[in-house]
């Protein structure tokens, strides 16, 4: 059974159409990045998911059964994007008061150590930098030991060294087959960090697939080099061109398949090929062309 199911899901605030027929299934143990620019909607889906908000048409499913069901089960932690901490309790004080609602909840000292706050367990919530306060709310939402766990701009007030640990941490809670969607605007960490990335743009799907897949499917890779005053004749017959661009004596091959535009450029033609460049369509690029489409 799939772990999260979006079944046709809109979502309208008034007049504003957040989540436009949402068809989406995860399977269990997966690690999932929803990707998309400001409004696109990404909160709105994990509200819908945590059955804070209700679908205006549409259903969602967590294992089978309701968002509502599986949020009673403590099948579902989350980490939003805001949350207050009580100011007056320890990180252990607090950690522990969570952890104690949830019928089987990891232990204390594994929770510390996976939101790496061993070393701050005795400080008081008020006494955080906003980075320790986002570790906090991550070892909050892991503390009932939940089967989906949902992280909504989990890394926002994080430093570059803050976000290596906590991805370690995510991954190491993760690595029990438990499923994780977080929703960012990074796509590096949506390449790094997930076996999957959902794009959504407008509320719409724009994208699903790996980020390598992803990458491929905006078809981007191009060949160039000097053409100089050669002729360009033939050019867009060679093996996976799609288009070809001549600009100031440079020849750009737009083609879906570098290997066999490059074998065919050197083996199918008598061009005398200088000043080589190849490149690949990163995911900055793929994302801007997939939300820009839609
Ligand atoms: N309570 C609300 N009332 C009215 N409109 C809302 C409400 N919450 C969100 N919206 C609108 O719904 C759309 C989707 O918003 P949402 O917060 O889900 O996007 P997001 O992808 O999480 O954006 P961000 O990356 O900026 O956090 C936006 O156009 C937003 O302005």
């Amino acid at each position: 059974m799939n772990a999260i199911v979006f079944d046709h899901v809109s979502k309208h605030y008034g007049d504003v159409l957040a989540v436009d027929d949402l068809s989406l299934a995860i399977e269990p143990g997966n690690t999932v990045a929803l990707l998309g620019p400001n409004g696109a909607g990404k909160s709105t889906s994990i509200n819908l998911l945590l059955g804070l908000l209700k679908p205006t048409a549409g259903t969602v499913t967590v294992h089978g059964r309701s968002p509502d069901t599986a949020v009673k089960a403590g099948e579902m932690g989350a980490m939003l994007q805001n949350g207050a901490l009580i100011p007056e309790l320890s990180v252990r004080e607090l950690v522990d008061l969570v952890r104690r609602l949830y019928p089987r909840p990891l232990g204390l000292d594994e929770i510390l150590k996976l939101a790496d706050l061993t070393e701050l367990a005795g400080r008081r919530a008020n006494k955080l930098s906003g980075g320790q306060s986002q570790r906090v709310r991550f070892a909050l939402a892991i503390a009932g030991a939940p089967r989906i766990l949902l992280l909504d701009e989990p890394t926002a007030a994080m430093d570059v060294e803050s976000r290596l640990r906590f991805w370690a941490g995510m991954h190491d809670y993760a690595a029990g087959g438990r499923t994780v969607l977080f929703a960012t605007h990074y796509l590096e960490e949506a390449d790094e960090h997930s076996d999957r990335v959902v794009v959504i743009a407008k509320g719409r799907l724009a994208a699903d697939g790996t980020a390598a897949e992803i990458k491929a499917g905006a078809g981007g890779h191009t060949v160039s080099f000097a053409l100089g005053d050669q002729p360009v004749a033939g050019l867009d017959r060679l093996p996976g061109v799609t288009a070809v661009e001549v600009d100031a004596g440079t020849a750009v091959l737009h083609t879906t398949d570098t290997d066999a535009t490059l074998a065919g450029l050197f083996r199918g033609t008598t061009l005398d090929v200088r000043d080589l460049k190849l490149s690949g369509a990163d995911l900055e690029a793929a994302f801007l062309a997939l939300t820009r489409e839609s």
